[in-house]
């Protein structure tokens, strides 16, 4: 894909970020009166902070040429207006269609999908409802009180991660959820439940996901072998884009919700995937999740490139990445509910953005994706911060923060909560210097010596760049404007890198070997022709069975 200009736009960016080095940070807020209106935005009460960074504003206006050459723009008119821009799978994506109202014309293959996406959103409602109010029941006529959705990847971590962000909502069924082919997790989820009023949803975009498939056999054994073969269609429910496959796994026609293959699996919480969700926080609840994605979708269609948060998040996160060469960015919520929201994000960034060819199958010319990682806050400032604070590689921080919680009993909880928050963005900004560590030392009465030996540990070198995104509540809006935020970014970064951000082909070779080992290692078949560290695993595995 010819992108005029866009190297130029690079190299300037590169030497602009030569040129700023080393660049102050506490300076920087004390000569910049105005530093924090001018590198943060705001969405109502969403707050995006990018001022804790090494940039000026040109680096603002660098990023902004760069983004024009690159055509993102243009690109997201693209993928808004339903054209095949995921080439290698030659697909729309068109998940910003899920949270579109019904009267907004989406145009995919030729057609308006809007009434196929609200029909299915319609048919959810009703399931959920009838399972919230127990008109839908099990096979011996008892209400549902548990839900376990059976999926991985994008047909797990989004909806497992919104049922925690959406506790205080719940009032449905409780949901589990089950991903892995290891059998303890089934088992241990099982344990605890009573075939008689437990739902199973398996959900799996193209229903041949092995984990999945295994994992469903595994649940229907368990209802038909403690209520029988004719108790399965009561205790089952299936979301794919598979439907033919679903008929065969014996899943009745009205239990089965279906979406679209321009739907991404790491972008289809909002389809039918949401399912589980639904059931737990109800369908009121969950149409204001898609609300507030897609007032972000609108945000991100019609906000000049400078006031737009995805944009700018893109263009920052790509900043750190290619210009800084930072490796990793940590997504760190101070909000013990979102404390899957990493893991969601690995998934969306990394299976997105872990690409090493361009669109046209070119070797990248830039690094592309970070390394996405995080735990919530304030757990992780007794575990991993010393590395964020002092370790020998800068790794950008990404707070997010509720100004309220959701329990006011416990307000000064969450004061300490948002105190620790912006605390730790300002240590990291800030640092210490090694004569403010002595002046410290000293004043505590340490003795000369001693502050000597100790002061040099005692040094943050400061100038680590965060942002914050801070909102009034975790409520369902907000919720889906921080996914949205989030999807967007990755989209904004994919096209500065070049890249196609809605394949995943790097997921294959690891399923195909693992297909061929399954006899090697069940002992059908020997190891021989494998190299020979595979083959003596499989060897040593045996001998200790
Ligand atoms: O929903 P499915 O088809 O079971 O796929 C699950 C996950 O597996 C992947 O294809 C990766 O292996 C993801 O992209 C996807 O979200």
């Amino acid at each position: 894909m010819e992108r005029p200009g866009f190297d130029a736009a690079l190299s300037a960016l590169k030497a602009h970020r030569e040129a700023l080095m080393p660049f102050d940070m506490r300076k920087a807020f004390a000569s910049e009166p105005d530093r924090f209106k001018a590198f943060s935005l705001r969405l109502d009460d969403l707050l995006f902070d990018f001022s804790k960074c090494a940039l000026t504003s040109e680096t603002v206006s660098l990023l902004e040429a760069l983004a024009r050459t690159a055509g993102v723009e243009r690109r997201r008119e693209a993928m808004l207006s339903g054209e095949k821009i995921n080439a290698t799978e030659n697909r729309a994506v068109l998940h910003t269609a899920l949270r579109n109202p019904a009267d907004r014309p989406v145009i995919a293959d030729g057609r308006d999908v809007m009434g196929e996406v609200h029909a299915v959103l319609d048919a959810m409602a009703t399931f959920a409802d009838g399972v919230r109010s127990g008109a839908i029941k099990g096979a011996t006529g008892q209400k549902i009180t548990d839900i376990v959705n059976i999926g991985i990847g994008g047909s797990d971590l989004g909806p497992a991660m919104a049922t925690l962000a959406l506790a205080p909502y719940h009032d449905g069924p409780r949901a589990h959820y089950v991903s892995n082919v290891d059998g303890a997790h089934i088992a241990d989820t099982l344990k605890a439940l009573d075939p008689a009023t437990t739902l199973f949803i398996i959900a799996s975009k193209t229903f041949t996901t092995i984990e999945t498939m295994t994992n469903a056999d595994t649940a229907r054994r368990w209802i038909a072998g403690t209520l029988g073969d004719d108790a399965v269609s009561s205790h089952f429910a299936a979301v794919s884009t598979a439907l033919d496959k679903v008929a065969a796994f014996g899943i009745p026609q009205d239990r089965v919700f279906g979406f679209w293959d321009w739907v991404g699996g790491r972008y289809s919480l909002w389809s039918a995937i949401g399912l589980p969700v639904m059931i737990a926080v109800g369908p009121e609840n969950f149409r204001a999740f898609l609300a507030g994605a897609h007032e972000m979708d609108e945000h991100f269609a019609t906000a000049p490139m400078l006031q737009n948060l995805p944009l700018m998040l893109g263009l920052v996160g790509y900043w750190h990445r290619v210009a800084c060469g930072y490796p990793a960015r940590a997504v760190i919520p101070y909000d013990q509910r979102l404390s899957r929201l990493p893991a969601y994000l690995q998934q969306l960034d990394m299976e997105s953005n872990g690409k090493g060819v361009t669109i046209d199958g070119e070797p990248v010319a830039t690094p592309t994706g970070p390394l996405v990682w995080g735990e919530p806050g304030t757990n992780g400032q007794h575990a991993f911060f010393q590395l964020l604070h002092q370790g020998t590689d800068v790794i950008p921080v990404e707070f997010l923060v509720a100004a309220q919680g959701h329990e006011p009993e416990l307000s000064h909880h969450h004061d300490l909560l948002v105190a620790n928050c912006f605390a730790q963005s300002e240590a990291l900004m800030k640092g210490r210097t090694l004569e403010e560590a002595r002046t410290q030392m000293l004043a505590k009465g340490m003795a000369a010596e001693d502050v000597e030996a100790i002061a040099p540990h005692r040094v943050f070198s400061g100038n680590r760049p965060s942002v914050t995104l801070l909102y009034r509540t975790l409520d369902p809006f907000t919720l889906g404007r921080l996914v949205a935020l989030y999807e967007h970014r990755v989209f904004v970064e994919a096209q500065l890198f070049g890249i196609n951000a809605f394949d995943q082909w790097g997921v294959e070779l690891g399923k195909e070997l693992a297909t061929g080992l399954l006899p090697v290692v069940e002992g059908k078949q020997d190891a021989a022709g494998r190299d020979a560290s595979t083959a003596g695993l499989v060897r040593h595995m045996r001998g200790l069975k």
